[in-house]
């Protein structure tokens, strides 16, 4: 099944994680780097201008703001993560900003999907598509994935990782996530005790 691009973030006693991974039929060319508090999508070398093809293809997909991590599929990353740094909390960060940047203008009406999640593991994940604006509390403990097609309402998710790299293995095609096609890369951070670590692949 294909679901397109896929977010997850969750907590368990091994710690608590934000994972992201890009799924895609029409610009597989591309790669997540690592900055220092923050993770891009950007094309591989020799696709640099699929940029200018496609305005939806290159973005922070996770950045890290003091104590939360911030996840998203597109642009938004950063309206939101701009916001909880001055203070907002993230419901009203997420819910904002999805419904000011809306859905993707593309030919399939893309939906723009988004979660925050501090590190003592209370989190919100939401969603807006063209017709439905969404954005539900992920409880300490627990772990939820959203995709842009298909599974467009946050699902509960066994999601096994202990660190950053296991956690992007894990969104990548490890557990339920192996079911889905076309992965391209991902990116997850992870915190168990006192830093933020960050992982691509
Ligand atoms: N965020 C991304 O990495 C991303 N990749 C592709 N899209 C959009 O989704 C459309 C469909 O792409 P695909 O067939 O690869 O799933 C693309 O034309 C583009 O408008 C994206 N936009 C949202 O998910």
């Amino acid at each position: 099944m294909y679901l397109g691009r896929i977010l997850a973030v969750g907590s368990s006693e091994d710690g608590v994680f934000a994972a992201y991974r890009v799924s895609s039929r029409s610009f597989p060319n591309r790669i997540a780097k690592k900055f220092e508090d923050r993770i891009a999508i950007i094309p591989k070398e020799g696709h640099e201008t699929d940029v200018f093809k496609n305005p939806y293809i290159a973005y922070n997909c996770i950045r890290i703001v003091g104590d939360t991590a911030i996840v998203s599929n597109g642009s938004h990353t950063d309206v939101i993560a701009d916001k909880i740094n001055l203070g907002m909390n993230m419901k009203d960060a997420i819910t904002l900003s999805l419904l000011t940047m809306d859905y993707e203008k593309d030919e399939l009406n893309t939906p723009r999907i988004a979660a925050a999640i501090k590190d003592d593991g209370e989190g919100y994940i939401g969603i807006v598509t063209s017709h439905n604006i969404q954005v539900q509390r992920v409880p300490s403990g627990s772990a939820y994935y959203i995709s842009t097609y298909e599974h467009i309402t946050p699902r509960k998710v066994k999601f096994e990782a202990e660190n950053a790299d296991e956690a992007a293995a894990h969104i990548m095609g490890g557990g339920e996530f192996s079911k889905f096609t076309h992965p391209v890369t991902a990116a997850a951070a992870f915190k168990r005790t006192v830093e933020w670590e960050l992982s691509t692949i």
